[in-house]
């Protein structure tokens, strides 16, 4: 079974405003409340595309309620720990360009943290996890190592997709896939990365490090996917970007929910990318019909400087 973490879920607000103005009154044109999070957005991809999960994470006040209740008319299983205040809401403000306010997000307190920790101690090795998104400001920050540390030593595959300097911490226990996007790669190691062999370049140095594989997605350029020995890259599907939020977290579900069905990391690799140009050519998250439509248009190559 696959399990997603959202320690910090959202309401997601996608407002559209037509020639938006600062210091003054606009009205929406266009208002979307969909459940966020980067777990939970895994959580519903993975089920539109038939792999069995299970979200957990945080979920508290009328916010949450919402969450759960859209969750469940899309059939999304879940064991959320239950927390006293609201979940936050996250606004993407759609004005020709995206802008994004995400909100910091509620307390959790000690007895939330060990319930949820038992809940993954309970995980196996025929299982995979996804921690996915921020880690909210009451928590330990280096929660996402503690995880992968004691479920690597069970066998349990490990994703991880979050940015910052923990993702360092992150690698050395050996997660199965990490996928930044080559800004947050970038930002790891204080450069610019701009072309697909950079992107490979530095993969590399996490493949080095202990992650045991690395997709870096380049939004519309691209994407690279390092493995402890061997590049690939891939093109994006041309289309016309309707909103990109969930994009990564569709590439991370189509991934993981092909592998584990096929255990073909290129399929796998393949599948992922059309997952996320599919969501990102659309309002909300990619439906399979929509994914499975972009497949053709997604071609892998291998580079050639492999490392050993
Ligand atoms: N302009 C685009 N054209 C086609 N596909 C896109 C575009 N932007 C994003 N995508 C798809 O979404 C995926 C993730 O986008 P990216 O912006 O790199 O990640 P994140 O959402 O994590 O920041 C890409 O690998 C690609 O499949
Ligand atoms: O946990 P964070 O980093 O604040 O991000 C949460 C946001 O990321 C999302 O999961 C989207 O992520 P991506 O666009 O990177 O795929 C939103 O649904 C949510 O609002």
């Amino acid at each position: 079974m696959i399990y997603t973490v959202t320690l910090n879920p959202s309401i997601d607000y996608i407002v559209e405003v037509e020639d938006f103005q600062i210091n003054s009154l606009n009205r929406m044109k266009q208002e979307a409340k969909f459940p966020g999070g980067k777990g939970i957005n895994v959580s519903r991809v993975l089920s539109r595309i038939g792999s069995g999960n299970k979200a957990l994470g945080f979920i508290g006040g009328f916010t949450g309620s919402f969450i759960e209740s859209f969750l469940q008319a899309e059939n999304v299983h879940m064991d959320f720990t239950h927390i006293a205040e609201d979940t936050r809401i996250n606004i993407k403000l759609k004005t020709g360009k995206e802008t994004e306010i995400n909100g910091l997000g509620p307390k959790i307190t000690e007895e939330n943290y060990q319930e949820l920790l038992a809940k993954i101690d309970r995980l196996a090795s025929q299982d995979t996890i996804v921690l996915a998104g921020s880690v909210p400001p009451s928590f330990p920050p280096n929660f996402y190592e503690t995880v992968t540390k004691r479920c690597a030593q069970r066998g349990v595959k490990v994703v991880v997709d979050t940015s910052g300097p923990s993702l360092m911490d992150v690698v050395k226990h050996r997660p199965f896939l990490i996928k930044p996007n080559h800004h947050e790669l970038g930002d790891l190691f204080s450069v610019e990365i701009e072309t697909v062999k950079d992107a490979a370049f530095y993969a590399k140095k996490l493949i080095e490090a202990g992650a045991r594989n690395v997709i870096v997605s380049m939004a519309g350029e691209g994407a690279v996917l390092q493995t402890e020995g061997k590049t690939y890259t891939a093109g994006v599907p041309r289309g016309n970007v309707v909103n990109s939020v969930g994009a990564g977290d569709s590439v991370v579900a189509g991934f993981i929910g092909k592998y584990t069905k096929t255990n073909d990391i290129i399929q796998a690799f393949k599948y992922g990318i059309a997952a996320g140009s599919a969501t990102a050519f659309s309002t909300d998250l990619c439906q399979k019909q929509e994914i499975e439509a972009l497949l053709p248009q997604v071609h892998i190559q291998q580079l050639e400087e492999d490392i050993k």
